[in-house]
């Protein structure tokens, strides 16, 4: 669940969204209309100003109490994969576990089965410059997996990709989002359809527009269909 009642006067964007527990809502909407602060709100990687909220999973993470990023039940896959360059996949993917307090050897056999299950388990001794593009992301999805948040933050995630590691991550991301609340933002209609149950549409810094997609996908004077077809 995701409860976001809060301003960025500086940026000029008031949000207000409720979104409902394990559906995952893509967010679209026209550059500079507020999708990466609205990510970054989200992630804890941006404040809200005084007397904004927001609630994750019934938890007040930000408004009258601050809940530093790591400690939200929270992570995100953005377009760029940014694994440490100088270790190997299976730590890249370990390094979170880490940081949570997990032993080594256990950290170690969780992102094992993690590189397993994005199907690069033969590969985690690489290091990410040994790894294509989309290899590299598939570590970035099982480090974000690994931690078992129950939220999980997509910000283009397939946009670097070319057309056959796009179709088969997609496959994987959305294993990734059952049973999970997802947050996608995308300028991908195929994206929408893949994962999404709701969609927003961001205009002038607010949520314009917000639903299910089934619904405005058969409405022909939808603002999902102008938006992506213009009419
Ligand atoms: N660091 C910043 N400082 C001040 N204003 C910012 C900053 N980053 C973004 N903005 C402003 O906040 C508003 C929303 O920007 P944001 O980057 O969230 O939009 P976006 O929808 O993600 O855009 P894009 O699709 O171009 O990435 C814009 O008016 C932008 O100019």
């Amino acid at each position: 669940m995701i409860s976001l009642h809060a301003s960025v006067a500086q940026r000029g964007l008031t949000f207000d969204l409720d979104h409902g527990q394990g559906r995952t809502l893509a967010i679209i909407g026209r550059n500079g209309s507020g999708k990466s602060s609205l990510i970054g709100l989200l992630a804890g990687l941006l404040v809200p100003d005084p007397g904004g909220t927001l609630v994750l999973d019934g938890v007040t993470v930000a408004g009258p109490q601050w809940v530093p990023p790591h400690r939200r039940p929270i992570t995100l896959l953005s377009q760029d994969p940014t694994l440490f360059p100088h270790m190997s996949a299976l730590d890249n993917v370990a390094f979170g576990l880490r940081a949570a307090g997990m032993a080594k050897s256990e950290a170690r056999e969780r992102a094992r089965v993690g590189l397993d299950g994005v199907s690069i388990g033969h590969l985690c001794d690489r290091l990410p410059h040994q790894l294509s593009g989309g290899q590299q992301q598939r570590v970035a999805l099982a480090r974000a997996i690994a931690v078992e948040p129950s939220i999980l933050l997509l910000d283009e995630p397939l946009a670097a990709m070319d057309v056959g590691a796009a179709v088969e991550l997609r496959v994987l991301i959305r294993q990734a989002l059952e049973g999970r609340t997802g947050v996608v933002v995308t300028h991908d209609i195929g994206d929408i359809r893949a994962f999404a149950d709701d969609v927003a549409v961001l205009a002038d810094g607010r949520v314009g527009d917000y639903g299910s997609v089934d619904e405005r996908m058969g409405d022909e004077n939808s603002l999902l269909r102008r938006y992506f077809l213009g009419y």
